[in-house]
């Protein structure tokens, strides 16, 4: 793996434009540019990523994360695996794939989207070797490349259009607070919990947004207080413990929050704190909203109980802020992720329109064509 510390736009998808926001995945043709998360927002590197261990480490480490974004790299990682299969058979490609798909899916547990990108690359990889015109395993490897980079390029869709239907729930004036980072970082482009603050953007709408910091990884503050002051809109940076007095003060008039995973019923997993804010939302009659593709919804997953929690290290609580901040030999208890239950959401927003309850019914007719 080699670090790029010049910025060095890509080939296929530019990195970043003159006035355009950072691309945290960029395909190269024959490996990965991955933006490192974790030094934002001080320092921007590409990571060069050649080979399915390296876009592994990626996801694990957080160097990408954020649902989508999770899936795109995994999709990407599938690639890296295939290019450096050495057989020339069939069989044996697939059963390569399907490994490298599996090990890819050990990377992280919560986000639906990685299971989903590595279902749909595995079902591809089955589609090309029964397709009777295409014969060569540079073929094969060819076609789940075009897969991955419709997966990124279908992203960006999917993000404008949860963002062009949550647009009418955000008047000019407003404040609104989100948790984490729900992204362009996180996304092809748009993001999904943010889609509509750059949506409300284009249009001339001026919303007041809060960005909590997120601890531990601080994706709030590192992340999502960036890509907005980039971007120009007006946000606003809380400490995760500032939301009820900013609420109490009524500043804010909604929360939205994007998911990792969004089960049967409703019931939503998203980055550690959203369950709180989801509670305090509803004690000061605030709608609370959560912007969710249909990836990351998963009818398998009945409820939120049935939802697989991350546990992250220890040191990502008692080194906090590049020094220790805890007393050595502390327990700790670190899950990266909580479910908010379904009584406590007014809609789920997703490319295909806004869903209230019932959600069980109203999630479920989301896929009947
Ligand atoms: C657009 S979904 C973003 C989602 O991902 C975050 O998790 P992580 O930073 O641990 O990957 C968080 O739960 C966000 O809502």
């Amino acid at each position: 793996m080699s670090e790029n510390k010049e910025w060095t736009p890509a080939s296929s998808r530019e990195a970043s434009a003159p006035g355009q926001p950072l691309s945290s995945l960029v395909w190269k043709g024959n490996h990965l540019s991955m933006l490192d998360q974790r030094l934002l927002p001080e320092t921007i590197v590409m990571l060069d990523l050649f080979t399915t261990e390296e876009v592994w480490e990626g996801i694990h480490a957080m160097k990408v994360r954020g649902a989508p974004a999770i899936g795109m790299a995994a999709a990407y990682g599938v690639v890296l695996g295939a290019i450096s299969y050495r057989g020339n058979d069939s069989a044996g490609w697939l059963e390569h794939v399907h490994a490298v798909c599996g090990h890819l899916a050990t990377s992280r547990p919560t986000a639906v989207n990685l299971f989903w990108a590595l279902d749909r690359m595995k079902k591809r990889a089955g589609e090309l070797v029964t397709e009777a015109e295409v014969s060569q395993i540079e073929d094969w490897n060819a076609g789940l490349e075009r897969e991955a980079i419709a997966i990124q390029a279908e992203d960006e869709e999917v993000c404008r259009q949860i963002g062009i239907h949550a647009l009418p729930l955000f008047e000019d004036g407003m404040g609104v607070l989100t948790h984490c980072n729900a992204g362009g970082l996180a996304t092809a482009k748009y993001g999904t919990a943010l889609a509509p603050m750059y949506l409300a953007q284009e249009n001339g709408i001026h919303l007041k947004v809060f960005a909590d910091e997120t601890r531990p990884v601080l994706q709030g503050a590192r992340l999502t207080a960036f890509e907005l002051q980039q971007a120009g809109i007006d946000v606003t940076l809380l400490c995760d413990n500032m939301a009820g007095m900013v609420m109490s003060k009524g500043w804010v008039q909604a929360v939205i929050v994007g998911t990792d995973r969004v089960a049967a019923n409703g019931d939503v997993a998203n980055k550690i704190g959203t369950y709180s804010l989801a509670v305090l939302a509803k004690a000061h009659g605030i709608p609370f909203y959560v912007a969710s593709p249909l990836s990351t919804i998963d009818l398998q997953t009945a409820t939120g109980a049935d939802i697989p929690i991350e546990e992250r290290s220890a040191e990502e609580v008692t080194e906090s802020f590049g020094k220790r901040t805890a007393p050595e030999g502390i327990k700790v208890y670190n899950p990266a992720f909580d479910v908010t239950p379904h009584k406590y959401i007014t809609a789920i927003i997703t490319e295909k329109g806004i869903v209230q309850a019932p959600f069980s019914e109203n999630l479920t007719a989301l896929f009947a064509d």
